[in-house]
């Protein structure tokens, strides 16, 4: 594992009742784009705080670009570089001095410093907004000029928490691309973590499905949704009553198709979805229910989450009311 960008061995984080990272094992191949899928609270922050020795674990090990994290944190966080979820930039600084100010922490010489500014701001398109203050940036220009920041020291491998977190869909589409340019152009192995299962999945190679602390689910995002094994036929019933009688149906017949159910929503996973319809309706009327919608889709990644913890991302989310989220949440606007 000496090769791997990151390898962990049962690597965990407690808080006094609470195991917010519980025995993970995770390998990043050097030059990955390696994503972290799950919902608020679900450990993500921590495990990308302990990667880059800003969280001491309580337990188990890992490396990062070869170096143990604990007894070689220096050199880890020479060869990382790292792009936080709430904004570190000095709003009163331009552009171009809060870029110094991150090489000089590096202890990066003027000559080189003022080289690599210019280059990673034209990375990021920022180059005509340089001398302006932060304070006037909109928030994906913030973000490049973060993504910019994490690159001043050339970074083998750079950990990226939420990187679209709160942007509009357009600007959420122009940070992608700088990712993926990031990965592919300039060799960059690329961790980054997320609830957007869209991100997850057009972004990453390779990612793991973590909820509570373990990882839950891990592959490539088609080897995780063909694992599913067909279409997913979702049906909206009247009541909650007649979702749990429909659910239980299936489950007495597992022939049919596997089937999970959240509040009135039925999902069925299904071969051949087109054919499963009138099946299903046909049971429907036997057991005397009444169908508000039937829609049929290919699996996403949340469908995964789904069949592994049996709650949608999005309800795992409504349960996770931490400050940080709420916090988050109000400054995105939502
Ligand atoms: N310093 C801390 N003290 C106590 N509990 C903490 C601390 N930091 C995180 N936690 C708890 O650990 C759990 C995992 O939090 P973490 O921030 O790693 O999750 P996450 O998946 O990154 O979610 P988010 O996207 O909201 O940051 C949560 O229950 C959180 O409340």
């Amino acid at each position: 594992m000496a090769d791997a960008a990151i390898h962990t061995e049962k690597i965990t984080k407690k808080y006094d009742g609470l195991t917010a990272v519980d025995n993970v094992d995770i390998t990043v191949e050097k030059g990955e784009l390696f994503g972290l899928l799950g919902p608020n609270g679900a450990g993500k922050s921590t495990l990308i705080g302990m990667l880059s020795t800003m969280i001491r674990p309580s337990s188990g090990n890992a490396s990062v670009w070869g170096y143990d994290i604990r007894s070689d944190s220096t050199k880890v966080r020479k060869s990382i570089g790292v792009v936080f979820q709430d904004t570190t930039l000095d709003q009163k600084l331009t552009g171009r001095e809060n870029l110094d100010l991150h090489g000089r922490l590096y202890g990066l010489p003027k000559k080189l410093r003022h080289q690599r500014i210019s280059e990673v701001l034209e990375l990021v398109e920022l180059s005509q907004w340089e001398d302006e203050i932060v304070q006037k940036y909109s928030g994906g220009m913030m973000r490049r000029l973060e993504i910019a920041r994490g690159l001043m020291h050339h970074p083998n491998v750079l950990f990226m928490d939420e990187p679209t977190l709160g942007l509009d869909p357009q600007t959420r589409n122009h940070i992608w691309d700088y990712i993926k340019d990031l990965n592919r152009e300039k060799s960059i192995t690329i961790i980054l973590t997320t609830h957007y299962m869209e991100e997850a999945d057009r972004l990453c190679k390779r990612l793991a499905i973590i909820d509570h602390g373990k990882i839950i689910a891990r592959g490539t995002p088609q080897e995780l949704k063909s694992a599913l094994g067909g279409d997913i036929l979702t049906l909206e019933l009247a009541t909650t009553e007649g979702a749990g009688k429909l659910t239980e149906h299936y489950k007495a017949n597992p022939s049919s198709g596997s089937v999970s159910a959240s509040d009135n929503i039925v999902k069925i996973t299904t071969a051949d979805g087109e054919r499963t319809i009138p099946e299903v309706l046909k049971i429907t009327s036997q057991l005397d229910l009444d169908i508000r919608s039937v829609s049929l889709h290919k699996p996403t990644l949340d469908d995964v989450f789904l069949h592994h913890t049996g709650k949608g991302i999005r309800d795992a989310e409504s349960g996770a009311g931490t400050m940080k989220t709420l916090r988050r949440r109000s400054r995105a606007g939502k």
